[in-house]
């Protein structure tokens, strides 16, 4: 059978450094291909060389339905090839319905385009139900529940791959799907691979970029593994267990991911707060000991990350009050300057927004909380600056470790321990973390765990939202459930476990009727 994308020799080099080194990979007809790799291990290169946004170094090759493709792709040709990408931000238009999103790239490309919008509902729903999902084309995207919008993304990159004649022929095509599970719940997850299967059955061929590990073994039928721009191997799913997946992706075993479990909890509350009243949280109180992690989760649209951004005054509280040792602050009036000036600091889940700056250089971003260290006479001491910035870099295990590169040129999850390094050198009371390991590797990860114990060694609490059970075992002391903007459960010690917060989030359904 001819392969629908064939990869020969395939390099990428950015200033010196090799970021792909000769790879060569093969996608098969209707074939589910997972690509893994810690953090900077070149999957976006890979990826955005197929989307005709970099140029490969001369000498790769590229097939696509077994004809040659020149090199570099221009920008926007993927399309003519009959590949569609998904990345995870989804690329829908909020405040467009779902039936203009969906018919979007034909308005681009086709001018004087007589449109029957009744038709056009009437084919979106054709569409929909091909699929077996129940999408109103009308509905606002903004309103849409997040599972939905990433189904509505993929359907459109599929409609995309088939609007092309030759593939709408053949089956063919190829479907690049980089983190669309990414905020998903589980249901959520199974509704996607469903599509996914779906879509493979067709013939159409899946590229699965993930982190999640159980994910990729469920869904994928072959995984290659990328390390430091090499590609390390292809493999078919059934041959291979978590164990030595891991293994294979950072190079060694796995320390254990368990906690050390504080039977007793601490009594001596250090933080509280009683009466917070947002947008979709109601009355929630809780109190945290000093170097105390306290988990929040529950389904899409319970709330529980809402919490992290009234307390930081980030989004205004309609009622609260929160106490940090002596001091008693009121939450609606609450503003980032003044949560900073009461110890406290919020990583949020969107790293490009409040977390960091990507023009700027990785040192300016580090520095930035703590400018005023570095004031020496007026002047700015840009010498200590950059050796600190290079110490951290380094403790961080950041890779490249170059505190005069922008922070953009970092993979995501190496931006992602620059923002944390940024933060936690403070040493704050309280520290808000939003979806912290996202679109971390598994090897980064311990990392992160580490960092977040030693900070609470030295007595910082923190207030973790997340919707990943694997991560909030491994690090919390207690783990709050939310449905409906309420606290409906509470797991801790020996309870905290992937398993008790999986079932007590799908019985707050029930509960919360
Ligand atoms: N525009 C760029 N300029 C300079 N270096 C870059 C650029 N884009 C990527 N790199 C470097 O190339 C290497 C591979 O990065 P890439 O983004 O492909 O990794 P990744 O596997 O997608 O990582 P992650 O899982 O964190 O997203 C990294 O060392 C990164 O710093």
């Amino acid at each position: 059978m001819i392969p629908t994308l064939e990869l020969h020799h395939l390099s990428k080099t950015f200033g010196g450094q090799r970021a792909l080194d000769d790879v060569s990979l093969t996608i098969q007809p209707g074939e589910v291909h997972g690509l893994l790799g810690q953090n900077g291990s070149g999957k976006s290169t890979l990826i955005k060389i197929l989307a005709g946004f970099h140029a490969p170094d001369p000498g790769g090759e590229l097939r696509f339905n077994g004809q040659p493709v020149k090199l570099p792709i221009q920008a926007g040709d993927f399309r003519k090839l009959g590949m569609s990408f998904v990345h995870q931000d989804l690329g829908l238009i909020p405040s467009l319905s779902v039936v203009e999103n969906l018919r979007i790239g034909e308005f681009a490309s086709r001018n004087n385009m007589r449109l029957s919008w009744r038709e056009e509902n009437r084919k979106a729903t054709e569409t929909f139900d091909k699929f077996g999902l129940h999408i109103n084309p009308k509905a606002k995207v903004s309103d849409l529940s997040p599972v939905d919008k990433a189904l509505l993304a993929i359907v459109r990159a599929i409609e995309d791959i088939r609007s092309n004649e030759i593939m709408r022929e053949s089956g063919r095509g190829l479907l690049i799907l980089d983190e669309p599970t990414v905020f998903l719940p589980r249901t959520g997850v199974d509704q996607l691979f469903n599509l996914v299967r779906e879509v493979a059955s067709m013939g159409v061929s899946v590229l699965f970029v993930s982190h999640d590990l159980d994910e990729v073994l469920e869904i994928t039928d072959r995984i290659t593994i990328l390390r430091d721009g090499h590609l390390l191997t292809t493999t078919s799913t059934e041959s291979i267990t978590k164990e030595q997946l891991i293994e294979t992706i950072i190079g060694r075993k796995l320390k254990s991911l368990q906690r050390e479990i504080r039977e007793e909890a601490k009594k001596d509350i250090h933080i509280s707060f009683q009466g917070l009243n947002g947008n979709v949280v109601r009355d929630v109180a809780m109190s945290l000991s000093k170097g105390e992690v306290l988990g929040l989760t529950g389904l899409a649209g319970s709330g529980f990350e809402e919490v992290l951004y009234l307390l930081y005054g980030e989004h205004a509280a309609s009622s609260g009050k929160l106490q940090i040792g002596e001091q008693t602050y009121e939450l609606p009036a609450m503003t980032p300057e003044k949560a900073i000036d009461a110890g406290m600091v919020l990583l949020p889940a969107d790293r490009h927004g409040s977390g960091g700056v990507d023009s700027l250089t990785i040192v300016d971003n580090i520095t930035l909380p703590v400018l005023g260290r570095y004031f020496n006479n007026l002047f700015l001491d840009r010498k200590q600056m950059r050796d600190d910035a290079q110490t951290l870099l380094t403790n961080y295990e950041v890779r490249p470790s170059l505190p005069n590169l922008n922070l953009q040129a970092l993979s995501g999850g190496n931006q992602q321990k620059v923002i944390l390094a940024k933060w936690f050198q403070k040493d704050p009371d309280l520290v808000l973390l939003h979806e912290p390991t996202q679109g971390i590797d598994i090897g980064a990860r311990e990392q992160v765990y580490a960092i977040i114990k030693k900070a609470t060694k030295r007595g910082t609490s923190i207030v973790c939202a997340s919707s990943d059970y694997e991560q909030l075992a491994a690090i919390c002391d207690r783990v709050l459930i939310f449905a409906r903007g309420r606290v409906i459960g509470e797991l801790t010690g020996s309870d905290i476990t992937k398993d008790r917060i999986t079932e007590q989030c799908y019985n707050s359904l029930e509960l919360s009727m």
